[in-house]
């Protein structure tokens, strides 16, 4: 992919000086154009994205494309579906979308379609998830599989713990699911309370299959397994590998046939849709694991096809740049409506931080301007009886995703009708705001005297003005899960893309697990430590004082 700093192409100038222009365009007022949510909205199928409350108009969204188009958008969308090694630190291609490639038209990497392999390892998956769903996958003293115990950590976890939660009203009710990914003792020591050996699956989930702490707690899982069991040859009834080390798997003891095989050009927080979907596949049924991929797939025709201008991932993605680079917003918070979705802003921190959390450009230089903010997020209403009264009133612009179904899995009583008005509710609030006329007429309607209203209407005034997307899908089932999941991935891309930056990389996690391992032996005993700084140095050796 070509390195071409965005601020020197035309668009940025021309954004540049519209984003001067309109300092003091309300996005309210953008509303006396009629047409406008018609117009700054896109459905695919049964997802609605309605970016109309932001502080954009149509040449600013006509300069937002040009800009993707100077830096070089189409090329490398090309570029990551015809599996180049986009991924240019690691030379490694970028082929996720060729996991969930439904067509099964063949996609290339070096030359040799990837389909066939991929094929393989997804009947392979489904035949164990069926043996899973339907009890005939017994445990050493043979009886049926309850839980599943998922160890792995970063993409190796977040992935099939968020798609898990997300889809609870489709799991198998006999099943269990357990998610361990803290090298802390304690989350391990707590699942291992809950679970029988007889009838537990542990899924060894690392793309590497050496990161410390998914070894650690492997480990330990089969120690404890080995406890009860007392027979090595029971582990291949309990133990199952998803990884792309066939070597580091052998040497843990788990038997190849047991292995769940991905490749390199699957990026660790893309990987949901690889082997590591196993425990998903396995909690939901494999048909619903195949509609997952389904979703994910019409979300890449889309990307790959639409026109810019009606392309869901491209547009949310200049948006985002937009609030970013233009008008200084360096956060940005997912809120879904939807308590299944209670993991998905923490999937998209990993998803956007580790993407585009970079400094340094395609040509090795430092930018000069934001790149990925940061992500976070909680699902409403929780979050506005926590956090919103900063993104309503604090100085911080915060540009919101609001995501909500239409249809709820559990329609019990007004529930959800409330939580919706919650949704409607917040997005107006957040544009309209509320004037120091309109408190204090209501103030006065409400009897309260002039001192009163001239010391407390400043405080409940509110600036609005405040940028939000609207993510309207008819129900959370695995199909639309798959289109939002892969949605915000190609927004991710292309964000990567015009920041010109790689996205696929993700050295920034590196420095800290060298210094870990250098620290480590010298924890183990009870001599002071004197190579560090003095901070860490102090640190080390009062931990150990502590410890005794
Ligand atoms: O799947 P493994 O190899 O255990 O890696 C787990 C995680 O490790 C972290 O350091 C990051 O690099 C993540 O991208 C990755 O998902």
């Amino acid at each position: 992919m070509k390195s071409i700093n965005p601020t020197t192409t035309t668009a940025w100038g021309k954004l540049q000086s519209l984003s001067v222009l309109h300092q003091q365009t309300q996005i309210k007022n953008l509303f006396n154009e009629p047409k406008r949510f018609d117009a700054f909205t896109i459905r695919l199928e049964d997802v609605l994205v309605d970016y109309s409350k932001n502080r954009l108009d149509y040449e600013i969204k006509s300069a937002l494309i040009e800009l993707a188009e100077e830096t070089g958008l189409r090329a490398a969308i090309e570029a990551m579906f015809d599996g180049e090694k986009i991924n240019g630190t690691e030379g490694r291609a970028v082929l996720h979308t060729a996991l969930r490639n439904r067509s099964n038209k063949p996609m290339n990497f070096e030359g040799k379609d990837v389909m066939p392999d991929i094929n393989a390892v997804l009947r392979q998956m489904k035949t164990f998830a069926d043996k899973i769903s339907n009890g005939t996958w017994s445990g050493y003293t043979g009886k049926p599989i309850t839980s599943l115990v998922n160890i792995g950590i970063g993409g190796s976890d977040l992935g099939p713990v968020m798609v898990t939660e997300a889809l609870k009203p489709y799991q198998n009710p006999n099943l269990e699911v357990y998610f361990v990914s803290n090298v802390d003792g304690t989350h391990i020591a707590e699942t291992l309370k809950k679970v029988n050996p007889e009838t537990t699956l542990f899924f060894i989930a690392s793309k590497t299959f050496t990161t410390q702490e998914t070894m650690t707690n492997a480990h330990t899982a089969r120690d404890w397994f080995l406890e009860y069991a007392q027979d090595d040859k029971a582990v291949a009834k309990h133990f199952v590998a998803l990884s792309t080390n066939e070597k580091g798997v052998t040497d843990f003891g788990i038997d190849p046939d047991n292995m769940f095989a991905f490749w390199d050009w699957v990026g660790g927080r893309y990987s949901l849709w690889s082997a590591i979907g196993l425990p998903i596949a396995c909690a939901i049924g494999f048909d619903n694991f195949e509609k997952l991929l389904e979703g994910a797939y019409s979300m890449d025709i889309h990307f790959r096809n639409a026109p810019f201008e009606n392309n869901i991932p491209v547009i949310l993605a200049l948006v985002g740049i937009w609030n970013t680079n233009f008008l200084g917003a360096t956060s940005e918070a997912i809120l879904p409506y939807d308590q299944y979705l209670h993991r998905f802003a923490a999937y998209f921190q990993q998803g956007n931080m580790e993407s585009n959390g970079k400094y340094v450009s395609r040509s090795g230089d430092k930018v000069d301007y934001t790149t990925g903010p940061i992500i976070w997020g909680e699902p409403g209403t929780n979050g506005q009886h926590a956090f919103y009264q900063l993104i309503h009133q604090g100085t911080h612009l915060i540009p919101c995703d609001f995501i909500a179904p239409a249809i709820s899995h559990n329609p019990i009583s007004d529930h959800h009708v409330k939580l919706l008005s919650n949704f409607f509710a917040q997005t107006e609030a957040l544009m309209n705001g509320k004037t120091l006329e309109q408190v204090t007429a209501e103030m006065n309607k409400a009897g309260r005297s002039e001192a009163e209203i001239t010391k407390i209407a400043p405080h409940r005034v509110f600036e609005g003005n405040r940028p939000t997307n609207s993510i309207l899908v008819k129900q959370i089932t695995p199909y639309t899960l798959g289109q939002l999941i892969a949605m915000y991935e190609h927004k991710i891309f292309v964000q990567g893309v015009i920041w010109n930056i790689y996205s696929f990389d993700q050295w920034g996690v590196e420095l800290g697990k060298v210094l870990a391992n250098a620290i480590l032996p010298e924890l183990v005993n009870a001599n002071k430590v004197s190579s560090h700084d003095a901070s860490t140095n102090g640190l080390i050796n009062a931990y150990k004082e502590m410890r005794g």
